[in-house]
């Protein structure tokens, strides 16, 4: 459970010689009650572990199709609470480590160490929260260790050296290496510094580096593939599951893991 499982199933992936493939999906996006449904079909495609974005009415880092996604959610009545309830009906059910995705408002509005405690709970295993940064963090960093909680940190390609050796050190489960500037969403191309600045990641840390944001084809995932432990793919499984495009999901991850 929690930090160790994140850990453990990533090591066996790539000790398989496989790359990792975190696929983003909106919490309540189709209505909660498909979420088990949609986790199970990720993991018998591949995926290595699910991040899971809980809505929120001020999504800073989310492009438009998250956005979109988000609101669909919130108008299905989508919460913090109800997610959580819906994760832990279904926790004996699965195996594939989940990460939930929050800004740090719904943290501090649930209560952060009931929140810590709710997730061991429900089955999850890490949480990423993009608009908490490090000088802040010692806000959850306790509760969250305490409850064997990975608090899975985001790199930049902005961060200047000194940011990245703190990033690297804390991190836990993997780092997210966020390959381009701006906010999430598909793009054609990656800049040629991704593929430096994914290399001088590997060389920080031994916890698997993992590139996100942008990634929307195999071919990206291969090429930034050979610089890093794999990716995550946020707009793209997103779109692909609201247009009931499920079939070319598992072809994604099929080539890309
Ligand atoms: O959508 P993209 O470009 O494939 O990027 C992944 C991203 O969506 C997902 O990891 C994510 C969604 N919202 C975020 C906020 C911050 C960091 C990461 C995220």
């Amino acid at each position: 459970m929690g930090r160790d499982l994140l850990t453990s199933t990533f090591q066996e992936k790539l000790d398989n010689q496989q790359k990792l493939f975190v696929p983003y999906i909106m919490a309540g996006d189709g209505g909660l009650n498909i979420l088990e449904e949609r986790i199970t079909f990720l993991e018998e495609c591949g995926a290595s572990a699910i991040e899971l974005g809980i809505p929120f009415s001020d999504p800073v880092a989310d492009g438009p199709t998250i956005q979109e996604a988000g609101k669909r959610a919130l108008e299905n009545g989508t919460t913090l609470t109800n997610v959580l309830e819906t994760l832990q009906d279904s926790c004996q059910r699965r195996f594939i480590p989940i990460i939930l995705m929050t800004y740090i408002n719904p943290i501090y509005t649930y209560g952060i160490e009931a929140f810590a405690r709710d997730c061991v709970k429900s089955g999850v295993d890490g949480v990423i929260v993009p608009d908490l940064p490090l000088e802040e963090e010692a806000l959850i960093v306790e509760h969250f260790q305490n409850h064997s909680i990975a608090l899975i940190r985001l790199a930049a390609l902005t961060s200047p050296e000194e940011r990245l050796n703190k990033i690297t050190e804390r991190t836990e489960g993997f780092l997210y290496a966020v390959s381009v500037t701006g906010t999430t969403g598909a793009r054609a191309t990656h800049k040629d510094e991704v593929k430096e600045y994914l290399q001088n990641l590997k060389l920080m840390t031994k916890t698997p580096v993992l590139a996100g944001f942008g990634v929307s084809n195999s071919q990206q995932a291969n090429d930034l593939g050979k610089y890093c432990d794999g990716v995550v793919v946020g707009s793209k499984i997103v779109d692909l599951f609201h247009n009931d495009k499920s079939e070319e999901i598992k072809k994604l991850i099929e080539e890309s893991i």
